[in-house]
């Protein structure tokens, strides 16, 4: 390897029906043995990604992959260690039933506990991303009734969005703190996360799974706001908002907005190509958001991109 040339390496978040994910320890003797990993190894020179990956988890799981996409691609540089560029694909069919062949040991997690794991120090983020769904509600500035609103995040969760932003000024007017603390109880026990747009003491107040940091108040901050297991998302628009959100240890950014949005009138949109870019020297899970729709994400999946973030483009009626 040429000095300075980067290690290409695949791996596979495999997840099985029941949502549990395949990690396995490092082997002794190698480097790093006995951390937590994923599933993979180097690309060999010439070879395409998915056969790389198709090849790795033969060699060492004894499986044959089927299905997959790909979730998550970040560099890492590791102080006394190689210099790494780690293309993540989620792996949702396969078969065979897996075997150790290399002297690993392996297990399957839900994907919550997978944080309580020694993983290698590049795979926080692959961890998060594992855990994320690809679809992040943003509730409405527009709607009749409190009522209305938590009757719309219930509804949503139920329809299958596991990861929902509150955010408005009716949070912190008469009745805000109320009905958020309902609708967080509502959409858990329908199995989403909720998270409180902009106040950590808020988010904690309404026991809710974290809190969603606009771009101003991010940069604000020199740490992050509230402890783990909590999740904290941070809006970015652009470089600097960016890399100040992975200097604060967000778990994940939502980046826009990439096309014209009614929610920023005459505000110019970054458009594909630069918000591409931008997300591309992310080393954290990313979310477009501004005009996105379900429609956009098989395209946006195959850019490594964690998924959309939207208001309208995931269930305006809802809210209605
Ligand atoms: N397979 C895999 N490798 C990872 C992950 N996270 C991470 O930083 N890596 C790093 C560790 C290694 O430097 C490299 C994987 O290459 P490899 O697994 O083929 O390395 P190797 O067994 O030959 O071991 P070595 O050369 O580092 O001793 O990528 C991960 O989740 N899975």
């Amino acid at each position: 390897m040429a000095r300075g040339e980067r290690l290409r390496i695949v791996a596979a978040v495999l997840r099985d029906q029941d949502g549990r994910i395949l990690v396995s320890t490092r082997p002794a003797g190698r480097s790093m043995s006995g951390r937590w990993e994923f599933p993979g190894g180097k690309r060999e020179p010439g070879e395409g990604r998915w056969a790389a990956l198709v090849r790795e988890l033969s060699e060492e799981l004894d499986l044959h992959l089927v299905e997959g996409r790909p979730l998550i691609r970040i560099q890492h540089d590791y102080p006394d260690g190689p210099a790494v560029d780690l293309d993540v694909w989620l792996v949702t069919a396969w078969e065979g039933a897996p075997r150790a062949l290399e002297g690993q040991q392996f297990d399957w997690f839900a994907p919550e506990a997978l944080s309580r794991l020694d993983f290698l120090a590049a795979n926080t983020p692959i961890v998060t991303a594992a855990r994320l769904p690809d679809r992040y509600l943003v509730t409405p500035p527009d709607f009749a009734r409190l009522e209305d609103l938590v009757a719309g995040v219930e509804a949503a969760a139920r329809r299958g969005i596991s990861l929902i932003q509150l955010r408005g000024d009716w949070l912190r007017q008469s009745g805000g703190q109320v009905a958020a603390k309902e609708a967080v109880a509502r959409a858990r026990a329908a199995g989403a996360s909720v998270l409180i747009n902009g106040d950590p003491g808020l988010a904690e107040k309404c026991q809710a799974d974290g809190v969603h940091l606009p771009a101003r108040l991010a940069a604000g901050l020199e740490s992050r706001p509230v402890v783990r297991p909590g999740l904290v998302g941070v809006s970015c628009h652009d470089e600097a908002e960016l890399r100040h959100a992975e200097a604060l240890g967000a778990d994940f950014v939502t980046l826009g907005h990439v096309r014209p949005t009614p929610s920023h009138p005459g505000a110019e949109p970054l458009g594909m190509d630069r918000f591409l870019a931008l997300a591309g020297s992310a080393s954290l899970p990313v979310y477009a958001i501004g005009g996105m729709g379900v429609a956009d994400l098989p395209a946006l999946h195959q850019q490594s991109i964690q998924g959309i973030a939207a208001i309208r483009g995931l269930g305006r009626q809802l809210f209605a």
